[in-house]
């Protein structure tokens, strides 16, 4: 999916937090979104995310506005996830449910996310009781399973030990190359972005 935006302004009061005449995000790359603490790149995945729709400007997705069926399209991995009370097995299989995904599907899909990410052994746990690194883990399983059309992630390893973000990231560019999946991605890890993006974006104040 290819992101335009044309003339964007975000206020909070008086505040103006973001300020974007033009910018395109292509589709089917990984566009890593930089900047320091406060300059607005979470506000800004929430506005294409389409979470939040105050604002002034426009932005359009293949050239069209949000509608419904864009929505269905796209994902948001927040970096303090929120996760069912319901087993990590149920919560993963939930956006495949909401979609009409048959049931051996669903299961077949959810076996082989799980697999790929190396969390199995989560699989009966509780989503809540889960720990940060780990529901980061679900919460990226979670997105990837339905094939979004764009995946945004918001320091989707900010909790993560090594290991695993070699899991994540490793997954995160399977998902770009096989399904052509566009991608936007908040990081402060410089050597991240050089390992996973194809363009950068960095916002400034
Ligand atoms: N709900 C809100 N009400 C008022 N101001 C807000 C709200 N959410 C964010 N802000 C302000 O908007 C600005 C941008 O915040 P945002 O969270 O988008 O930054 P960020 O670049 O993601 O920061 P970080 O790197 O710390 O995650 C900040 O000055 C923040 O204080």
């Amino acid at each position: 999916m290819e992101i335009s935006i044309h003339n964007l302004k975000k206020y909070y009061g008086e505040k103006l937090v973001l300020d974007i005449e033009e910018l395109k995000i292509k589709r089917g790359r990984i566009t890593g979104l930089i900047g320091p603490n406060g300059s607005g790149k979470s506000t800004l995945l929430n506005i294409i995310s389409g979470l939040d729709r105050e604002f002034l400007g426009t932005v359009k997705y293949d050239g069209k506005l949000l509608d419904k069926n864009i929505y269905k399209k796209m994902t948001l991995v927040f970096q303090k996830p929120y996760l069912f009370r319901r087993k990590v097995y149920e919560n993963i299989e939930y956006p495949l449910k909401v979609r009409g995904v048959n049931r051996d599907e669903r299961r077949e899909r959810v076996k082989n996310i799980m697999e790929r990410l190396e969390i199995e052994g989560l699989k009966d746990k509780k989503g809540h009781l889960l720990s940060g690194g780990e529901s980061q883990k679900v919460s990226l399983a979670r997105a990837l399973v339905f094939n979004p059309e764009l995946l945004l992630l918001d320091e989707p390893t900010s909790n993560i030990d090594p290991e695993s973000v070699k899991v994540m990231e490793r997954e995160i560019l399977r998902f770009n190359e096989e399904t052509n999946g566009t991608v936007i991605i908040v990081t402060h890890n410089m050597e991240q972005s050089e390992r996973l993006c194809h363009d950068i974006i960095h916002l400034e104040r």
